[in-house]
């Protein structure tokens, strides 16, 4: 029961984590813009199900790395607010997963969603 009820909590600090990143971390805000437009387009175009899995796999990516690059501000912050060379080199690394992941989602998006356009 106590492994259940541990098991249930976790979600919980999960999930809290979730909403943290969405109620504090403004990139988040765009990203889910982002996300809303991919869904709204992808319904219009009617794209297939391999071109509907590739997008929503890709915004579940940036979702994470934006949750990481979060975290691993918050770690930074924690360990010195003070200018310190490997912090900058931690958060730069950070927020350069975020801009290798969203530069990919673009290209895919291309793909996908240009034979669409010039169809219309
Ligand atoms: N303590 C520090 N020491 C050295 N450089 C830092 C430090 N804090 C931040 N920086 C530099 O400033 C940049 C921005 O850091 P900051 O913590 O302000 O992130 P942010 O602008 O809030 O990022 P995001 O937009 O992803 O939330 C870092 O990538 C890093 O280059």
């Amino acid at each position: 029961m106590n492994r259940i009820r541990r098991h249930l909590s976790s979600y919980r600090y999960s999930v809290r984590g979730i909403v943290f990143a969405f109620r504090y971390e403004n990139n988040m805000l765009i990203h889910l813009a982002a996300a809303i437009a991919v869904v709204v387009v992808n319904a219009l175009l009617h794209v297939n199900p391999t071109e509907w899995l590739i997008t929503l796999i890709l915004i579940a990516l940036a979702w994470m790395a934006e949750i990481f690059n979060t975290a691993i501000e918050k770690l930074a912050d924690r360990v010195t607010k003070e200018q310190d060379e490997l912090i900058g080199k931690a958060k730069d690394l950070a927020s350069g997963a975020v801009l290798v992941i969203c530069f990919f989602a673009v290209i895919c998006a291309s793909i996908i969603y240009l034979p669409y356009i010039l169809k219309l």
